[in-house]
């Protein structure tokens, strides 16, 4: 099933409890929470508290995206305030097999991102115990960038790779994706599209149902 994972690092946040009840009403199935540090990547948003007062508002997939250095001391955090399924980054675990058993204990789901330039090959491993890969599209910090286009190619490959191995792990994209260039992602093999600035520029109930839309082809 294709979804659409809307990332509230682009919302109102004077207007977040609304924004977010928009999103659902919309019919968006997830809802992408970017967490940063200031030290993994260059940029800090927000974390628990945040998560916790908005948890009460929807029963969406809260799709919580670490973009932390060594997330495997937070997970039972974020999993007490409501995340679904928690994503962390390959490069920012020292331990990346223990920190997705950390997240699987807790009975949720699990997955690992990538930054543009890492190879898929980081992950072939793991790759049998996630439920989600996230190929970042951009490089990650901040919204409202544009796509780098050999990510496109690096999402066919994981295609590829997971259909080679047999498993059976959800493709996410994430950065610059807007209603023209989402059909490529999903060609390529995404069915988690994450959009920040294309569902929050604009009337939000339209934009996701547009996106909608393409995802239901
Ligand atoms: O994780 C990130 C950025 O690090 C993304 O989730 C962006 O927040 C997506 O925003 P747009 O690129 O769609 O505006």
């Amino acid at each position: 099933m294709n979804c659409l994972s809307p990332s509230i690092l682009s919302a109102d946040f004077a207007n977040l409890g609304d924004q977010i009840r928009q999103l659902d009403e919309a019919g968006a199935q997830y809802v992408h929470i970017d967490v940063m540090d200031g030290s993994f990547v260059p940029n800090i948003s927000f974390a628990f508290p945040v998560i916790k007062s908005i948890r009460g508002l929807t029963d969406r997939m809260f799709d919580v995206h670490l973009m932390i250095d060594e997330p495997i001391r937070f997970i039972d955090q974020f999993a007490d305030a409501g995340a679904d399924i928690i994503t962390v980054h390959a490069e920012a675990c020292k331990h990346l097999d223990r920190t997705i058993e950390a997240i699987k204990e807790r009975g949720i789901l699990a997955g690992v991102a990538l930054n543009p330039a890492t190879p898929l090959s980081a992950i072939e491993y793991v790759l049998p115990k996630v439920d989600m890969v996230l190929i970042m599209t951009v490089n990650p910090g901040f919204g409202g960038q544009k796509l780098i286009p050999y990510t496109i190619d690096k999402v066919a490959d994981l295609k590829k790779m997971i259909e080679k191995t047999g498993t059976k792990a959800d493709i996410e994209v994430d950065g610059g994706i807007n209603l023209e260039n989402c059909t490529k992602l999903m060609d390529a093999g995404a069915n988690i599209i994450v959009a920040g600035n294309a569902v929050f520029s604009g009337e939000i109930g339209e934009n996701v149902c547009r996106f909608l839309d393409i995802l239901n082809g």
